[in-house]
């Protein structure tokens, strides 16, 4: 499924979705993609992704100072995070768009916005 938008890059749940399932048909690797082997899979690219900032200190947002190829690599953690999370999802029978906007909705009513210049964490 490629079209307009994902030239443009942006790109739907669903489409990632559906390219994550065509990608473990035509390998045969759906045997391989139970929701346990999946999980673990998402852990360990976690990791993977920790391990770019680890020993760092804190870095400033944007990342002004990093490589161009230690953004790349940063980019490409976080898809692999992202399409096994996608890909585990669908495993599981769970529709993940609409979990997330479920989830955004009752983020805000357990947290309502009483006073934008609060500057406490919840
Ligand atoms: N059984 C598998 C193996 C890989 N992938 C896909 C999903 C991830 O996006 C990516 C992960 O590939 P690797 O396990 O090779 O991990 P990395 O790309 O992070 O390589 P490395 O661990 O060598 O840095 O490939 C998958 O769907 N199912």
């Amino acid at each position: 499924m490629s079209g307009r938008k994902e030239e443009e890059g942006s790109v739907s749940l669903e489409a990632l979705r559906m390219k994550m399932a065509e990608f473990a048909k035509e390998r045969n690797w759906d045997r391989f993609h139970s929701p346990r082997n999946l999980l673990l899979a998402l852990v360990g690219e976690v990791g993977e992704l920790s391990e770019i900032f680890q020993w760092k200190g804190e870095v400033p947002k944007g990342l002004p100072e990093w490589e161009e190829d230690e953004k790349k690599h940063l980019g490409e953690e976080l898809s692999d995070v992202l399409l096994y999370l996608v890909r585990l999802s669908d495993i599981c029978g769970i529709d993940l768009s609409k979990a997330a906007l479920r989830k955004l909705e009752l983020n805000a009513i357990k947290y309502p916005v009483i006073n934008s210049n609060n500057n406490h964490s919840p």
